[in-house]
C-alpha cells in the first residue's frame, strides 16, 4: 500500500461507508479537506481563523452537493465555431438553511447559484427535554415542485435536521428532491437520517463520533444562553 493508501485509510477510519447506503455521500478526503477539519476541531483556533477555514469546507460541500442535482445535456458553439457537447443544470432549484449555524452555508450557495431562493428554518431544542421544536419557517412558495438544497453543517443526534425534514414533508416537498448539506456528522446521527428518510440524499465532509458543536458560537461570534452565552436567539424573523 502507498503513502496515499495509507492517508486515505487512516482517514476513513471512523466509519463503514456501506452502513448507510449509497443516498450518503462523503466529500472525497484529501490532505487539504483533512487539514480544514482539523483547524475547525482545534481549540486554540481563532475566531477569525475559524470563519475563514469553514467558509472553505463549506464551499466544497456545497460544490459538491450541487454535483447532486440533475443536469440536461446540451450543446454550446466554441469561439472556432465547432460544437461542444456538455451539461447545464436543470432549473428548480432552492436553498433551505436551518437557523442559526445552516445560514453560514448561505454564502457558499450564493457563491455559486447567485440569484438561488434560499428558505430558513428555525428549529429550537428544549434546554430540559432536550426536544425539538421548530419556531419559524418560510419558503419559496412553489417549494414543493422544487430541489431542495437543506443545509446545516453540525449533526449530533440528528434531531434538528429530522424536524426540518418534517416541515419540509408538510410542504409537500418530496424527499427524493431533498440534498442535505453539512460539514461534520455522527455516526448515530448518519444513522438516524438515513433509517428515517431513505429517499434523501446526503453530502457530508466527515463522519466521526466527536461533533463539532461549538461550530455555531464560533462562526457567529456570540453563545446560546443555555451555553453560558447572554442572549437566547428566539426572535422570529
Ligand atoms: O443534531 P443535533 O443534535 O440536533 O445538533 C445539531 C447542532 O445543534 C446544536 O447546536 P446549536 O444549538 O448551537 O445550533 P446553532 O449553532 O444552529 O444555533 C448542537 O450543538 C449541534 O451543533
Amino acid at each position: 500500500m502507498g503513502s496515499t493508501d495509507t492517508t486515505a485509510k487512516l482517514l476513513n477510519d471512523n466509519y463503514d461507508v456501506d452502513e448507510y447506503g449509497t443516498n450518503l455521500k462523503i466529500l472525497p478526503c484529501n490532505n487539504q479537506v483533512k487539514e480544514l477539519q482539523t483547524i475547525l476541531r482545534d481549540k486554540n483556533t481563532t475566531r477569525s481563523d475559524f470563519k475563514f477555514y469553514a467558509d472553505r469546507l463549506i464551499r466544497l460541500v456545497i460544490e459538491e452537493s450541487l454535483n447532486q442535482l440533475p443536469f440536461t445535456k446540451c450543446m454550446v458553439i466554441t469561439p472556432t465555431g465547432a460544437e461542444y457537447k456538455g451539461l447545464k443544470y436543470q432549473k428548480g432549484n432552492c436553498g433551505v438553511s436551518i437557523v442559526r449555524s445552516g445560514e453560514a452555508m448561505e454564502q457558499g450557495l450564493r457563491d455559486c447559484c447567485r440569484s438561488i431562493r434560499i428558505g430558513k428554518i428555525l428549529v429550537e431544542s428544549d434546554i430540559d427535554t432536550h426536544e425539538a421544536k421548530v419556531v419559524y419557517a418560510k419558503f419559496p412558495d412553489d417549494i414543493s415542485e422544487r430541489k431542495v438544497l437543506l443545509m446545516y453543517p453540525i449533526m449530533s443526534t440528528g434531531n434538528t435536521v429530522i424536524k426540518a425534514m418534517a416541515v419540509l414533508k408538510e410542504h409537500n416537498v418530496l424527499e427524493e428532491n431533498i440534498i442535505l448539506s453539512n460539514l461534520f456528522c455522527t455516526p448515530i446521527a448518519a444513522k438516524s437520517l438515513v433509517t428515517a428518510f431513505p429517499k434523501m440524499k446526503i453530502l457530508t465532509s466527515e463522519i466521526h463520533t466527536v461533533a463539532p458543536n461549538h461550530f455555531g458560537q464560533k462562526y457567529f461570534g456570540c453563545t446560546h444562553s443555555c451555553c453560558g452565552g447572554d442572549t437566547k436567539y428566539t426572535r422570529k424573523r
